[in-house]
Formats: structure tokens, C-alpha cells, sequence
């Protein structure tokens, strides 16, 4: 089987539209590497500028969020019509962030994966255990129940074509990594539930990622994971020769 490896910068509320476009330019034709999909995942503000400088190139713009509505009085939210309109590619759901800071829960996760679905935009699906899951060895049930929940209703069609992103929540922006072996034990685990839930085949084509303090000198170890497909990056996709350096990690 041959999954497509995928490294996605989350820029999380960093970087204004001009900063946004001086990266882009610093990074076309480098973070573009034959073998390797590179998707940055910009503020919304952003969106329009990056779209359309990226344009020509391989590299696809992903938005951070979603509501799961496509339209309706939700005052300051945006829709997946408006960003399948903008040509985003890809939309991250259910960030650790959001869960944690904006009460997003298993369910608008759920509804967010389908909102992306109606409008043809990938998810990347965010799930992860926090500290005191970790200590108290919860970290796969954990895992079972946000990916259970995320996937309800999904065909296996849409499932394969998902990503999902695996972020230890203890892990992201302390330097704290997780190991890779851990981090393939959980993935390895991931995508065995997607066996249980679809079959193998899905299991087999639908790409996970590891995300938590990787850094151009990391990346590669956990490419070399027989079931880590990708990694999703925060701090280290701000810089241009970082982002770079982990598209060209991830050959
Ligand atoms: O949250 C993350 C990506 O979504 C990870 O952030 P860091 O790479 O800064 O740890």
C-alpha cells in the first residue's frame, strides 16, 4: 500500500496577509517536493492571498477551522461553503485548542466532518490525549472514543480519503515529544479501529499524522513509523527554512 506522506504547518493565530505572503514566496519551489503533499493551514484573514499565491504551485492551503452549519445567524463564524468557495483544500477539526478553549466537543467534531464532506474539503481530524489520560493510561480508549465519535456516520469513501491527525495534547508546543515508537503504538492503534469500523482497505488508505513539538530534526523519525503518514506542525512551520526542512524531512 503507498499512502502519500503529508506535512501540514498549522500557523495557528500567528502571521498577518503580508506575512503570510512573504512566507509563500520564500517557500515556493522548496517545501515542494515530489512524493510529499505540503498543506498550510493559515488564519482565515489570510485565506484569499495564500489561494491565490499558491496558485501554480503544489502546495494546498488549508483553513482551521469550520462551523457545521453552511449558513445561519452565528455571528464571527465561517462556513465550509465560504471556504469551498475560496478553493481551501483542506480544514483541520477538532484541534486540541478548540476543544479545550472553545468547548468544542465530540459531537460539533462529528458534524464539522460532515460540513467538510458537503463541500468537498479534506478534514484533518485532531485527536489526542491529554497529561492526566496519559499518566492514568487512557491514552487509546481516549483515542477510541475521539475517533469513534469524529467518524459516525462517515462513509468508507470519505473515511479513505480523511486525514487524521494524532496530537498527544502534552506534547504540543512544550518540546516534549512524543516518542516515535509511542507515537507508531497509538497510530498503529488509530488505524486499527478504522479496520474495525470500515475494513482494511480504508484502514490502508486513510493517512495519519503525528503532531507535538516536531521539529526539522525529528521529522524524519517518525516518517520512518511503518503507520505515521505525516506530521502536523505547529511552531516549526512559522519560518520558512523550518517548513522547508520538514517537507524535505518527510521524503
Ligand atoms: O498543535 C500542533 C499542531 O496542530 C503542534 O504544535 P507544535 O508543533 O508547536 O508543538
Amino acid at each position: 500500500m503507498s499512502r502519500t506522506p503529508i506535512i501540514a504547518g498549522n500557523w495557528k493565530m500567528f502571521k498577518t496577509v503580508s506575512e503570510a505572503v512573504a512566507f509563500f514566496e520564500a517557500v515556493k519551489g522548496k517545501a515542494e517536493v515530489a512524493g510529499v503533499e505540503s498543506v498550510i493551514c493559515a488564519p482565515f484573514t489570510n485565506l484569499p492571498a495564500l489561494v491565490e499565491a499558491a496558485k501554480g504551485t503544489s502546495i494546498a492551503i488549508g483553513a482551521q477551522n469550520l462551523h457545521f452549519e453552511d449558513n445561519g445567524a452565528f455571528t464571527g463564524e465561517i462556513s465550509g461553503v465560504m471556504l469551498k468557495d475560496l478553493g481551501v483544500k483542506y480544514v483541520l477539526i477538532g484541534h486540541s485548542e478548540r476543544r479545550q478553549y472553545f468547548a468544542e466537543t465530540d459531537e460539533t467534531v462529528n458534524k464539522k466532518v460532515h460540513a467538510a464532506f458537503r463541500h468537498s474539503l479534506v478534514p484533518i481530524v485532531c485527536i489526542g490525549e491529554n497529561l492526566e489520560e496519559r499518566e492514568a493510561g487512557t491514552t487509546k480508549d481516549v483515542c477510541r472514543v475521539q475517533t469513534e465519535a469524529a467518524f459516525k456516520g462517515v462513509s468508507a469513501e470519505q473515511a479513505a480519503q480523511s486525514v487524521i491527525a494524532y496530537e498527544p495534547v502534552w506534547a504540543i508546543g512544550t518540546g516534549k515529544s512524543s516518542t516515535s515508537a509511542d507515537a507508531q503504538d497509538v497510530i498503529g492503534y488509530v488505524r486499527s479501529i478504522i479496520a474495525e469500523l470500515y475494513d482494511q482497505a480504508t484502514a490502508d488508505a486513510i493517512r495519519i499524522q503525528y503532531g507535538g513539538s516536531v521539529k526539522p530534526n525529528n521529522v524524519a523519525e517518525y516518517m520512518g513509523q511503518a503507520d505515521i503518514d505525516g506530521a502536523l506542525v505547529g511552531g516549526a512551520s512559522l519560518e520558512p527554512d523550518s517548513y522547508i526542512a520538514l517537507v524535505e524531512g518527510a521524503k
